[in-house]
């Protein structure tokens, strides 16, 4: 047998060890993404902005002249990619390098609970939940997540919207919210103001703002977390108390609620998550682990569905403010394709290409994720002859993609008709229900289909049946809207969601205020004027549309009388759904 000899194998060895010596080497070597000025130590701390993160970072990449750039502060490296192509280059090609998360010890040690699997790092345990999510939640599966959307659109958001138009944020908070509890967990949602909903909201903007980079000193520098709880500055151990505490109550009282339905004595609960997931690994060994997996993935679902298609539904009807002449082309291809003698159905939405247009704008115009959820690179790697080190978070700067203006000319500017030609979908640019605005690679977005199906569905029966018109100020003229988005920041309050917040001249809009819509004193601020209009206040509206006409066919459409579907005094009260 050939053996090489003693001095071949010295040599080989040499070799190798300079060709690793001379690879490292050259990789301290190489540059780094170009950046801001780094100072000594605190490098380029003092750069990273507190608001606008998203708009900043747009604007330095056209100033440095790259689309990708390169950050350090106290000590952390970050990656911002402005471009779709360097992103699908890292994110995707190479995501085995690129798909873990940076570390949150705020919510993951302090609070202790790493529930969210969004949150997790790369690894076995973050592709067990992802898994069990896909089995459920899959592609294939979409009817069923359709035929509960449509339900709780028509008994919940038009009948609400009919009843009480002016408070459309709550009514499309509370049936996206409810549809989520309904699709996770099974259980019986109120039409109006569900306490679910409302706890579930609450408990995910507060473990959501734990996970904040910037607002706990604890996110960077990890050893704070051995701090005695009495000391002064250790306020955010109290802080971390209650958030366990909020998020054990929602991580368990409605998977047991669920689990009690699925008990022979109460019958068989409908068709959800919590009941199909338990269903599949009740014969497993390791029963118990998969039930807590089971909760866990439940509790990540609520937030992940809620505040982002809430946010883009919002937008949506922002969009149709700014756009009359569009809202009317949707409303007359709605017409058209739907008729009056019935309710969008699931089946419409492919005909529908105006509508399409306007949903893609609405996801461009308004990111929701606007510098996406941040990755984490794994090990180092070297790209277009930069060095990107290991441990590096890295930003998706999905808002600079989408509003690329040599791509989308005129970015700020809601315009559906930049994706139409000849009334037909354009395929020659890049498509924001496709890419981008889901994210990349091996953690896109699960529910992206869930999502786009259901803001066509909401969007498509809004329009149907309602104009959507700007509030008539005192003398009788409609008062003009200027939209403004409260910008994200990665060391904003909310790490990625952008409510939508509407600027308007006069006072008595102040409801739609970027504080209005945030902070919790909204419900005390009177909201005078309807935003959506019916038809019968043509006076809003100028264009009267016969709004009530197919109210007849929502409620006929009821598949279990018995439920609420019309407005009465204690509706609170009645469930918007029993088990389907
Ligand atoms: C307009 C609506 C939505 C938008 C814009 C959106 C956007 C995103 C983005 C940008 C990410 C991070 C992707 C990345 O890291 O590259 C994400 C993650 C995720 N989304 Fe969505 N999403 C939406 C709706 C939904 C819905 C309806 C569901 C569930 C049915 C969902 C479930 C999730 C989950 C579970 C993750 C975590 C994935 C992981 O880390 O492995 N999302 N989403």
């Amino acid at each position: 047998m050939p053996f090489i000899s003693l001095r071949d194998g010295l040599i080989l060895s040499l070799c190798v060890i300079v060709h690793f010596i001379y690879r490292n080497r050259k990789r301290r070597l190489l540059p780094l993404p170009p950046g801001p000025l780094q100072w000594p130590i605190v490098k380029s701390t003092f750069s990273i902005p507190l608001t606008n993160a998203h708009e900043y970072y747009k604007e330095l990449g056209a100033k440095l002249g790259s689309k990708i750039m390169y950050l350090e502060a106290l000590g952390q490296p970050m990656l911002i990619i402005n471009d779709i192509n360097i992103a699908q280059d890292l994110l995707e090609k190479r995501s085995a390098l690129y798909s873990s998360r940076p570390a949150v010890t705020m919510l993951t040690e302090v609070v202790g609970l790493p529930i969210y699997f969004a949150f997790m790092p790369y690894g076995n345990y973050w592709r067990t939940h992802r898994r069990m999510f896909q089995q459920h939640f899959a592609e294939k599966h979409i009817s069923r997540s359709q035929e509960r959307a449509i339900q709780f659109i028509r008994k919940g958001l038009l009948v609400n919207l009919l009843d009480s138009p002016n408070e459309f944020d709550e009514h499309i908070r509370n049936s996206i919210g409810g549809l989520a509890i309904s699709i996770t967990y099974g259980l019986p949602v109120q039409r109006k103001h569900d306490p679910l909903v409302r706890f579930a909201e609450e408990t995910f903007a507060e473990s959501n703002a734990t996970a904040a980079p910037g607002k706990y000193l604890v996110n960077v520098v990890p050893s704070l977390k051995h701090v005695p709880e009495w000391m002064p500055g250790a306020h955010f151990k109290q802080v971390a108390k209650d958030v366990r505490a909020s998020l054990i109550k929602l991580r368990d009282e409605p998977f047991n609620a669920t689990v009690k339905m699925m008990s022979k004595e109460q019958g068989t609960a409908p068709m959800c998550f919590i009941a199909e997931t338990l269903e599949r690994h009740r014969q497993d060994s390791e029963y118990e682990t998969q039930a807590l997996y089971t909760k866990q993935t439940a509790a990540m679902v609520f937030g992940a569905v809620s505040e982002t298609t809430v946010t883009s539904l919002n937008t949506l009807i922002l969009g149709m403010l700014e756009r009359p002449d569009m809202m009317r082309k949707v409303q007359k291809e709605v017409d058209e394709v739907v008729g009056l003698g019935r309710l969008v159905e699931v089946s419409d939405i492919p005909h529908l290409h105006y509508l399409s247009a306007v949903v893609k704008e609405t996801l461009r115009w308004n990111p929701v994720a606007p510098m996406g959820v941040p990755h984490y690179t794994s090990e180092e790697d070297v790209y277009m002859g930069y060095y990107i080190p290991k441990g590096c978070t890295v930003f998706a700067n999905t808002y600079a993609m989408l509003h690329d203006d040599e791509v989308f000319p005129e970015p700020h500017k809601f315009k559906p008709e930049r994706f139409l030609k000849d009334g037909y979908i354009r395929d020659d640019l890049p498509d924001p229900e496709v890419v981008a605005t889901f994210g990349f690679g091996r953690r896109i977005c699960p529910g992206a289909h869930i999502a786009r199906s259901t803001i066509h569905l909401a969007a498509a029966s809004l329009l149907h049946l309602f104009d959507i018109a700007p509030p008539v100020g005192e003398d009788g003229r409609p008062i003009e809207v200027i939209p403004r988005f409260k910008q994200a920041s990665i060391i904003a309050e909310q790490l990625f969601l952008i409510p939508i917040a509407l600027y308007v001249h006069r006072e008595r809009m102040d409801f739609l205020l970027e504080d209005g819509i945030a902070s919790p004193g909204r419900s005390q601020i009177k909201r005078s004027d309807q935003l959506i209009a019916t038809a019968t206040d043509s006076k809003l509206t100028g264009n009267a549309r016969p709004s009530r006409r197919s109210l007849d066919a929502l409620l006929s459409s009821s598949p279990s009388p018995g439920t609420m579907y019309v407005n009465t005094a204690g509706e609170a009260e009645t469930p918007l759904f029993t088990a389907i």
